[in-house]
């Protein structure tokens, strides 16, 4: 399901926090959503959960304009802190969204012990959540978003408070499910770990968005022996399909690569460039 919006905007009194955003996240993609603290990443998250209502523009899917209704029940929203019932557990938590969205009480039960399953809480199933630590708490929201089988996941800083092996289990999970056909739309201020994870990445800054160069594709570092480590070589391809092929071709021809690896700081770069025009 591919979601897109054009001319967002949301004002908080006299502060337009959202100023005319544009969004494209494509079925089968993870986008990262980045900018500095206050951008509006988050009210912009917001409208396109359905959770709050934009002053103007539109938002579609797969190409149909729809309400905040029905984008609440296709969207699946995991805000940066995760609210629990504190003296529900986690079964009966996830239980209870499952309900709201229609499951009987068998499915919603089956639901949540198998997303319980997935985000390695089975043992907290039966346990009331305020025994979680707050990266189990984490994991728990991800699990809640997951509930109703929602065909776009918008995440606001969803590792925070995570360790790193949930870290990438929550990476890989989301590659799985954009592979599925989701589109995923990912808000994080860890530019490394988002660069890993993302196809395309859209910068925002004092409520306006614009694509990143990152939609070209990446760049890549490739260094023959006897090439000093200043002077190596840098190329953007489209995707690893074209560097594998690139890289092959350099072989056949004879170059000695010992070196030739995405660049990974590539968005932190363009960030900080961003953050140095601010100032
Ligand atoms: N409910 C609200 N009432 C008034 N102002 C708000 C409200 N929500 C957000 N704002 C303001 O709108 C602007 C954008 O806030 P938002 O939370 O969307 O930023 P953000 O990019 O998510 O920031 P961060 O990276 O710190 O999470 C900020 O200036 C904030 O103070």
């Amino acid at each position: 399901m591919a979601l897109a919006a054009r001319g967002l905007t949301r004002a908080f009194g006299r502060h337009i926090a959202v100023a005319g955003a544009d969004v494209s996240v494509a079925s089968g993609t993870i986008t990262g959503l980045v900018g500095p603290n206050g951008a509006g990443k988050t009210t912009l998250l917001l409208m396109l959960a359905g959770l709050l209502q934009p002053d103007t523009g539109t938002i579609t899917v797969d190409g149909t304009e729809i309400d905040g209704s029905r984008l609440r029940s296709i969207v699946g929203w995991m805000p940066d802190v995760f609210g629990t019932w504190d003296s529900l557990t986690a079964v009966e938590i996830l239980s209870t969204f499952g309900r709201l969205h229609g499951l009987s009480r068998t499915e919603a039960r089956r639901r949540a012990v198998d997303l319980l399953e997935l985000v390695h809480l089975a043992e907290f199933a039966d346990r009331p959540a305020h025994e979680l630590s707050r990266g189990q708490k984490q994991r728990l929201g991800f699990a809640r978003t997951l509930v109703h089988r929602p065909r776009v996941l918008l995440l606001d800083e969803p590792a925070s408070g995570m360790d790193p092996r949930s870290r990438v289990e929550l990476r890989d999970q989301l590659r799985a499910l954009a592979d599925s056909g989701c589109a995923v739309l990912i808000s994080s201020h860890i530019l490394t770990e988002l660069s890993e994870m993302v196809d395309d990445v859209i910068i925002m800054t004092e409520g306006r968005t614009r694509p990143s160069e990152l939609s070209a594709g990446h760049r890549w570092r490739i260094r023959e022996a006897g090439q000093p480590a200043a002077s190596a070589t840098t190329m953007r391809f489209p995707d690893e399909q074209v560097a594998a092929q690139h890289l092959a071709e350099l072989i056949v021809a004879g170059h000695q690569v010992v070196e030739f690896a995405r660049i990974d700081t590539e968005l932190e770069d363009a960030y900080l460039a961003l953050d140095a025009d601010r100032t």
